[in-house]
Formats: C-alpha cells, structure tokens, sequence
C-alpha cells in the first residue's frame, strides 16, 4: 500500500463468524489536501476465478444454475441465478483453481485456459479481486456429472446450451450475474466461437 494519501488506519474486527467483516477507520487526504477521517466496512473473503467455458464445434457454452441467498435477498423471486463456472481460491493458484472448480461445478477436466482479466468483484465493500478465464471443452474431457460438493451441500445444475442462447438471455435479462455477462460479452467482442 504505497500512498501518501492515508494514515492511522485502525481495523476492528466485527466479524469471523465464516469469513472477516472488519470495520477500518483511517485519515484520507483528500484532492483539495485538507486530511478527513473515514470509516469503511471492508468484507474479507479471499479471491476467487470464474471461467466461461465454450465448444466451437457445437458453438454451444457451458454454464451453471445455482440458489444464491443474496439474491433471493434482493428481488430475484426465486433466489437461482444462472452464472459461469466459479469458485473461489482457497489458497490456490488461480489456474489450478479453476481447472478444480470445473471438474467439481461441471464435471469437465480442463488441461487449459486462459486468462483474459483480472477485476475487483465489488470495490466498495469487498477485498475480492476476480481472475477471469475462458477454456475450450470437448465430451471427450467429460469426467462426472458435476455438481459440486455434496460435503459443502453444493446443488449446482449444469447447463450446456447454445452461445446464441446465452446470448439472447443476457439480452433479455435472464442472465443477471456480472462476472457471466461480463464473459459472455469477451467471448462476442472477441468472436470466441466463430
Ligand atoms: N457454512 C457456510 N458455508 C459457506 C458460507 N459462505 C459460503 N459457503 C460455502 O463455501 C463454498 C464456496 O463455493 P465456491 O464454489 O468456492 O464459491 P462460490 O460461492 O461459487 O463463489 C464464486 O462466486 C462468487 C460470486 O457469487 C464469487 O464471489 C467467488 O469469488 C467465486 O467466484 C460453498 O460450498 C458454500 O456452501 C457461509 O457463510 N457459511
Ligand atoms: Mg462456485
């Protein structure tokens, strides 16, 4: 944290039922140079990665339909929410993240991916940086059903359905996670499956 815009930076712990909540408090300069105290919630749940995986051949993506409390939470009737294969690190290398999340989401063992970007999830109130990647998948790297961990309860639904679908369903708001449309958006602008 290299900046001569901040000092005194206070942290308080409010939280470590599951992950950290901390509350920070610190003296921020601001533009005009007159120095303020500011107070922040920051919540601390690690990185995670998402992929979008794609067929060229079926021109076909996979993705997954999951209940996200969250959400449910906030006016999605049903609390699913249809998202691109993710997970968060635990530790690990992003690469070998998301080639595990795969096979445990999906069911499909990637042998590559690529990364196009690396963002903040939601800059104002998480620690979360995202690492975003595409991959190719054939049947032939079919390995399980998928679904998650039955130890962590996961019930995820794979879906593997046309590009032009996803598409259509970003378009006409059913797909409303931003990391998916995000995705799908990279995979049009840089014709993925042309
Ligand atoms: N007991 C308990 N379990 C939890 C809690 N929060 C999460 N979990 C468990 O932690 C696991 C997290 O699964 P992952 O697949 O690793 O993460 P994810 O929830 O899919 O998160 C991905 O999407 C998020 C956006 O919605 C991203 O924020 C995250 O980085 C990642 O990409 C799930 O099995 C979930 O049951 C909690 O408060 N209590
Ligand atoms: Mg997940």
């Amino acid at each position: 944290m290299i900046t001569n815009r901040i000092k005194n930076i206070v942290s308080k712990l409010l939280s470590d039922n599951y992950y950290i909540l901390k509350k920070i408090t610190f003296d921020f300069k601001l533009s005009n140079g007159t120095w303020v105290t500011q107070s922040r919630e920051v919540y601390d749940r690690g990185d995670g990665a998402g992929i979008l995986l794609y067929n060229k051949e079926k021109q076909t993506v996979i993705l997954t339909r999951q209940f996200r409390m969250p959400t449910y939470m906030n006016d999605n009737p049903d609390g699913m929410l249809v998202e691109i294969c993710a997970g968060m690190l635990d530790k690990d290398h992003p690469e070998a993240c998301i080639i595990r999340e795969t096979e445990e989401e999906v069911g499909y063992r990637l042998q590559k991916v690529k990364k196009v970007f690396e963002a903040y999830s939601s800059p104002g109130v998480m620690t979360e940086k995202m690492y975003f990647f595409v991959g190719e998948y054939t049947d032939a790297m079919k390995v399980s059903s998928g679904g998650g961990l039955e130890s962590e309860h996961e019930d995820i639904e794979v879906l593997e359905i046309p590009f032009k679908k996803a598409v259509d369903m970003l378009n006409n708001g059913d797909i409303i996670d931003t990391r998916t449309i995000v995705l799908l958006q990279y995979a049009q602008i840089h014709k993925l499956l042309e």
